[in-house]
């Protein structure tokens, strides 16, 4: 029997190699939603997302994407960095998030509008249930990767009245090197 070789792989530094899709997100898409935005002067890429979907057509039900984000090192005013988050459209579906590379938090939204942070470190898994919003926050030196599988059928559901959190992390002289807070 013929081995074929894998059309996809996962570098150490995170990149995918091979077959896979890229997006990429630059400062102006979540600019309105931190505590002091930027006057965009420039337009940095914050954060890019590759995905491996197998062909598989988003909202298919039945099959899973994976994919790495990479979110840039930095800061505006203070506030890291972080990815646009959203609910999944099919609100009840769940996805697995693992870390690469670099040093992050991720954090969690309920329906209620309560949220949670979780460090993200190399090796650490975390499972982000159904009905959960979930942003990834680089609060490192280096890049942020981490990898991610989800169903295809979920879909993404952003905030029709823009940022779907109040937390907001900010970097800060303590050991910790952040500090958190909320909007009232
Ligand atoms: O731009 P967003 O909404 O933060 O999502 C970034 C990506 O993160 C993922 O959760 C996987 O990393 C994908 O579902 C999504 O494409």
């Amino acid at each position: 029997m013929k081995v074929n070789k894998v059309p996809t792989e996962l570098l150490r530094d995170g990149h995918l190699k091979g077959a896979f899709t890229t997006g990429e997100t630059n400062l102006s898409a979540i600019n309105d939603w931190l505590l002091n935005p930027s006057d965009l002067d420039t337009n940095p890429e914050i954060y890019s997302v590759q995905v491996a979907d197998n062909n598989i057509e988003d909202g298919q039900p039945g099959g899973l994407f994976f994919g790495v984000s990479r979110i840039a090192p930095g800061n505006v005013h203070g506030e890291f960095y972080f990815t646009k988050g959203h609910f999944h459209k099919k609100i009840d579906t769940g996805e697995y998030y693992w870390g690469i590379s670099g040093s992050g938090l991720l954090l969690l939204g309920d329906t209620d509008g309560n949220e949670r942070l979780l460090a993200v470190e190399p090796g650490a898994v975390l499972y982000i249930p159904g009905k959960t919003a979930h942003r990834l926050i680089n609060i490192g030196q280096g890049t942020l990767a981490v990898g991610a599988v989800w169903q295809s059928e979920s879909g993404h559901a952003y905030s029709k009245n823009g940022n779907l959190f109040k937390t907001h992390v900010l970097k800060d002289a303590s050991s910790i090197g952040y500090k958190v807070i909320q909007d009232q």
